[in-house]
């Protein structure tokens, strides 16, 4: 059903990562700029001019955290390694738990520890709960109209109120379980087709998951007649989202797109503006049926008010809000699921003890509901474990303090560029026994939740700017998991490895594919159509 597009669609998304060296600079040699005298002589000048204002204007005397020495213009850029977050953690050995990268024009700050992560993250959150919007995230966004990149104040309130209070609450949730379900039951009905052949488990999760989302954004019919192209179209953005641009470390060039990123965006965002317009239209012309999705839902409250007069919700913040749930929602929860799938196969022990769990809370003679979530504390325990050792957004969406602020002891100037490395601090030895042991045992522990209050195990980032889709993730990564092993034993095809190791990109995901083989466990042949 859902199977034509996978070589294309895969190998864009094989190209998400960020390749900060090569993609910048190839995309620099190669592009027509480069044989465009005019742009040339341009670009020359503008060097120039940058050379000339940072001689100016660079930061006296101030105490800003140590870090690598880098070279005039170009700062630390040229010495990134693709595997930022990795590098990154790194670099916190030598220069402590922060330090500070030029980047371009723009300053980094690397936070590596809880105590840094708390001073920014809680003590002084109003301050940083703001962002430096890239370029491709401002284009891709209406101008920064949705969540992830309005600036903290009244519009990002009110878009966080519709999203996590109204549009992701459990109550909204759970009235559109049926569409999750139905999506789930479709992938199971392709693996059992596939049962004995090797599958791509990360290609169909990532479908799976982008189809649930899509479900309950604008229903079932709606979807199918979409077909192959929007798939290929959120692929392509999250690929540009990732890229690393000359226009975000050098705004004063950001005129010139010398990437040509925003081209790209701009190139496709009237499809999708124009999918959007069109199931927004069509939903207009629908008088008198009543529709339980979250089109429908935001529709509503543009048409009868949010309870905030002063700041209304306008027709692009809904598009706006879509667009999150498409970008936000999928690669994260998919990448999350395909980790812990691999995990678990590489530890039978663990993959045993999530089975012997279904067959105990569910029975070997139903299937698993939402329902029995809340009973499967082992599960929970899996997915806990695998956002610890593969926090999905390893170095969180940075943050950018709206003043200058002293953390560590530090002066961090406003408008700075603030990476918060989970990722490291998830296996810092000083604070997880065997950090690099899969063991879902150590989150067994009540104590431990997705709440951020706890900066040794926050994956979904903390304070304001906490991710808003938790519940949504909770549902999604835990009743696929869940259905997937519980109807299906898996193992690696003959001949292949089965290995963890990571790719950073805007979301990181494994480095190689897991491809495994499906064999039904149930004997109930009634579950797997
Ligand atoms: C396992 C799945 C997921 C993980 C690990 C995750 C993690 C995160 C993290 C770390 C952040 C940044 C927090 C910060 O800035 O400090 C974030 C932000 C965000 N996430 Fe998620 N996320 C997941 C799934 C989702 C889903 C399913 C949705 C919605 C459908 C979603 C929507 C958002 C939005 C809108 C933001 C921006 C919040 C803001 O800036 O106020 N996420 N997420």
């Amino acid at each position: 059903y859902i199977v034509q597009p996978i070589s294309s669609l895969k190998s864009q998304h094989n190209n998400f990562s960020m390749n900060l060296q090569s993609t910048l600079f190839q995309d620099l040699l190669t592009t027509q700029y480069w044989h465009n005298h005019t742009t040339t002589i341009v670009l020359a000048v503008f060097l120039v001019s940058a050379v000339t204002l940072y001689a100016w204007f660079k930061p006296k005397a101030q105490n800003l955290p140590p870090g690598p020495a880098g070279l005039p213009i170009f700062g630390n850029l040229l010495s990134l390694d693709p595997d930022l977050h990795t590098y990154l953690a790194g670099l916190a050995q030598i220069h402590g738990p922060i330090f500070k990268l030029q980047l371009g024009s723009k300053v980094g700050i690397v936070l590596t520890s809880p105590a840094m992560a708390r001073e920014v993250l809680k003590d002084n959150d109003t301050v940083f709960a703001n962002r430096d919007v890239p370029a491709a995230g401002r284009a891709l966004s209406y101008g920064g109209s949705d969540i992830v990149w309005t600036p903290y104040g009244a519009e990002w309130r009110m878009l966080r109120k519709v999203c996590v209070m109204k549009m992701l609450s459990h109550a909204t949730l759970n009235s559109v379980y049926d569409l999750r379900r139905k999506e789930v039951r479709k992938t199971v009905t392709y693996l059992q087709d596939q049962v004995g052949s090797p599958v791509n488990v990360g290609e169909q999760v990532f479908l799976t998951v982008l189809n649930v989302i899509m479900n309950m954004m604008w229903g079932e019919s709606e979807r199918e007649s979409l077909g192959a192209g929007f798939r290929e179209m959120v692929a392509q953005m999250t690929m540009l989202l990732g890229k690393p641009n000359v226009s975000d470390f050098f705004p004063g060039l950001a005129r010139f797109d010398l990437q040509g990123v925003e081209k790209q965006i701009h190139a496709l965002m009237p499809h999708l503006d124009g999918m959007f317009e069109d199931m927004i239209n069509q939903r207009k012309n629908i008088h008198g049926e009543e529709r339980n999705d979250f089109l429908q839902f935001l529709l509503k409250l543009k048409d009868e008010g949010t309870g905030d007069t002063n700041t209304p919700l306008t027709i692009t913040h809904v598009k706006a809000l879509l667009m999150d749930m498409v970008v936000g929602g999928t690669d994260t929860s998919s990448n999350t699921i395909e980790f812990a799938m691999a995990e678990m196969m590489k530890n039978p022990d663990v993959m045993k003890r999530v089975q012997e769990e279904l067959e105990a809370v569910v029975g070997k003679d139903s299937l698993v509901e939402e329902s029995h979530i809340h009973r499967l504390s082992y599960l929970q325990a899996v997915m806990k474990e695998t956002l610890r050792l593969h926090p999905v957004l390893p170095l969180l969406v940075p943050h950018c303090p709206s003043e200058t602020t002293v953390v560590g002891g530090y002066t961090i100037p406003k408008g700075s560029r603030v990476f918060v490395n989970v990722w490291a601090i998830h296996r810092d030895p000083s604070i997880w026994e065997k950090p690099l042991v899969f063991d879902p045992a150590r989150f067994l522990d009540t104590k431990w939740d997705f709440s951020g209050n706890d900066f040794n195990y926050f994956p979904f980032g903390s304070g304001r700017r906490i991710c808003a889709g938790i519940a949504m993730a909770e549902k999604t990564v835990l009743h696929f998991l869940a259905t997937l092993v519980h109807l299906f034993d898996w193992t690696i095809p003959q001949g292949e490895k089965l290995e963890v190791s990571e790719k950073f990109g805007i979301v990181l995901k494994k480095k190689m594919p897991l491809v495994a083989i499906p064999t039904p466990r149930l004997s109930n042949p009634g579950f797997y159509k």
